[in-house]
């Protein structure tokens, strides 16, 4: 990767080899407008001495350093270390950055940390948005360049060695780590060029995957809901997974799936492939995602809480102001005439049976008109006690 001489950056370095490489490298490219950031975490015994290898490095070379020393009482960290600490990094690298006008950050991942990634993400089989690590990303306002992404730890570490620049060993061993270390045991650098060829293939791939999955999703959102059709149901289920997480993404509910192996979105997938009923749903959280017929749709769960009011008088509108078809209810009370008492009610399985609408039974009316679901859940009825007949409209 050609880095551009004119521009600056924010240069992360643990101390590690990684990041001392780095530093040698950008020497080499004559990248001189730049800023060595170092968090000095104290969590290990060995971290003020990471502190110093990287300020002598900095005073030699007389670069610009800066050191966040973090005080945390580890005990009472609930969160696991490594993504708390990489946050705690990037919200350091964002600061520094900020402060002094800087929108690139170099890091020093290398070739066998992108090789690793690889094979834990075959290994949690999870949805990617990419195989390995990617050379840019993006961070808020930072460029994030990965540089040293083809070179080999071995090449790292000898010239390292031969040239005695010092830098500092990290032994913790914490969860993510120990995965780490058991993938790297099992690797043999001999093996990294066709491990190389399989992730390039696999994002090739990936990509034109994308493009038909966000081709989909333009087609086929409205609003908040998604049409199901055919063409989705015959899909691929990782297919139908990613469509499922695009549609999340656009209605800002993706959320929901950060942080979870692709079990939720694989038994939604799974679903619309395989069942060929109307209506079913699954709970996420708050939210329960169903399908409406043709439609995939998702609605807080507080809307689902079955609820049936008596109302006996216009003081007891209050008491409903909750159903999401409030004014409606209580405009179709008004036209009525205020005959009170009414029933309020949005228990669909209360009312389908003791009810009509017209000369019909509720449910026959809501199986031949296809009623939707949605209004189903969300929406209440009313009518009143004397004929059960339901007054509002239901579409
Ligand atoms: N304590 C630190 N201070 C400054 N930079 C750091 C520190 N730890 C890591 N870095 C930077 O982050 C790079 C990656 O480190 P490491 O592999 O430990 O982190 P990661 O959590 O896997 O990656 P990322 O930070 O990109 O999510 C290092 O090569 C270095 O550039």
């Amino acid at each position: 990767m050609k880095l551009d001489k004119n521009k600056k950056y924010i240069i992360g370095v643990s101390g590690g080899p990684d990041s001392m490489y780095l530093l040698e490298f950008l020497k080499k490219e004559q990248i001189k407008n730049v800023i060595v950031c170092h968090v000095n975490y104290h969590y290990r015994k060995e971290s003020n001495y990471d502190q110093k290898i990287v300020e002598d490095y900095c005073a030699i070379n007389d670069l610009k350093l800066k050191v966040l020393n973090v005080d945390q009482d580890y005990k009472k960290l609930n969160s696991n270390f490594e993504s708390w600490a990489r946050e705690v990094r990037y919200n350091f690298f964002l600061k520094i950055a900020k402060e002094n006008n800087f929108e690139n950050l170099l890091l020093g991942h290398n070739l066998n940390d992108s090789i690793e990634t690889f094979i834990m993400q075959k290994q949690r089989n999870n949805l990617v948005s990419f195989f390995g690590i990617k050379k840019i990303s993006k961070n808020k306002i930072l460029d994030v360049y990965r540089p040293l992404l083809n070179v080999k730890k071995s090449e790292i570490l000898k010239f390292l060695n031969e040239n005695k620049i010092k830098y500092a060993l990290d032994d913790t061993n914490n969860d993510e780590k120990y995965k780490r270390n058991k993938i790297r045991k099992s690797l043999n650098e001999n093996d990294f060029e066709l491990i190389v060829n399989e992730i390039n293939f696999k994002n090739l791939e990936l990509n034109k995957i994308m493009n038909k999955v966000d081709s989909f999703i333009k087609s086929n959102i409205d609003k908040e809901s998604l049409n199901l059709n055919q063409n989705l149901q015959t899909s691929e289920l990782d297919f139908i997974q990613r469509c499922i997480f695009e549609w999340l993404k656009r209605i800002k509910k993706d959320f929901l799936i950060y942080n979870r192996s692709n079990k939720t979105l694989n038994e939604i997938a799974k679903k619309i492939k395989l069942s060929n009923k109307a209506f079913w749903e699954i709970q996420i959280e708050n939210f329960i995602i169903f399908k409406d017929y043709n439609k995939l749709k998702i609605i807080n769960k507080n809307l689902k809480t079955k609820k049936t009011v008596k109302i006996n008088s216009e003081e007891d509108f209050k008491k409903i102001i909750f159903f999401i078809n409030y004014k409606e209810i209580v405009g179709v009370i008004k036209r009525d005439g205020l005959l009170f008492p009414y029933v309020v009610t949005n228990d669909y399985n209360y009312y389908k049976t003791r009810t009509k609408v017209g000369n019909k039974k509720t449910n026959r009316f809501f199986i031949d008109k296809k009623i939707n679901n949605y209004n189903r859940i969300a929406k209440a009825v009313v009518f009143s006690t004397k004929d059960y007949k339901i007054l509002n409209k239901i579409k």
